[in-house]
């Protein structure tokens, strides 16, 4: 399984956190590359994932991932998620292996709960919803065919209507994503991987 990581310019990404006030945006930044690099190597320990590849294009993670050994594509310019994901998915496939997205928010994942979902979900189009149950934090193309993403707001009605399987089992630590102040709470009450956790100590 290749799982392609997307994440925004750090200066643009989690807007609806940055919104509200609890951090400057320095502060801002450097907690949401902790979110993505502890996102990051919490599902590089998960079993079945055989590579993570992160999408983006902001220099300073493309540095960091880079030199924690994790190979980093070239956004496509001002596109958008889905489109970063296809790119992803069009550059990824000639490798042969199967292809998943996995958000870069999720700064509580454990790599039993991504492993259990892998099994889960068996060679099927599957996704898992967020823990509000509209938004998705992981989709898997079925072996050998386009992932197809549709992420955005409903993204999880979106996945099931092009076919995917939801994926419902108790792995909180996967469906924990953080847009908002709540999510972070929500995900500090599960345990905050060791970056995240330095970031808002
Ligand atoms: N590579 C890439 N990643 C993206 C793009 N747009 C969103 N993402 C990432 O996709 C994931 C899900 O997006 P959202 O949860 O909406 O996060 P966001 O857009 O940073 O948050 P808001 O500004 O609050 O909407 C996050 O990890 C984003 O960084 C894009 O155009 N390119
Ligand atoms: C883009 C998405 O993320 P969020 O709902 O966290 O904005 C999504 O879930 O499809």
């Amino acid at each position: 399984m290749h799982l392609i990581v997307p994440i925004k310019p750090l200066h643009l990404a989690k807007s609806r956190l940055l919104s509200g006030g609890a951090r400057l945006p320095a502060a801002h930044a450097e907690l949401v590359a902790a979110v993505a690099l502890d996102t990051v190597a919490a599902a590089r320990r998960a079993a079945g994932v055989a590579d993570v590849v992160v999408i983006t294009s902001d220099p300073r993670l493309t540095a960091e991932f880079t030199a924690a050994g994790v190979e980093v594509l070239a956004d496509v310019p001002a596109a958008g998620l889905n489109p970063a994901l296809r790119h992803g998915d069009t550059e990824l496939s000639p490798r042969g292996a199967r292809i998943g997205a996995l958000q870069a928010d999720l700064p509580a994942l454990r790599p039993d709960d991504l492993a259990a979902a892998l099994r889960a979900a068996g060679a099927d189009r599957s996704f898992c919803p967020d823990r509000h149950g509209t938004g998705t934090t992981l989709l898997l193309a079925e072996p050998g065919r386009p992932l197809d993403p549709h992420f955005g707001p409903g993204s999880a009605d979106a996945h099931a209507e092009s076919g995917a399987k939801p994926l419902l089992g108790p792995w909180d630590s996967l469906r924990c994503d953080v847009d908002t102040e709540d999510d972070l709470a929500a995900a500090r009450a599960l345990g905050l991987g060791p970056r995240t956790a330095a970031a808002i100590a």
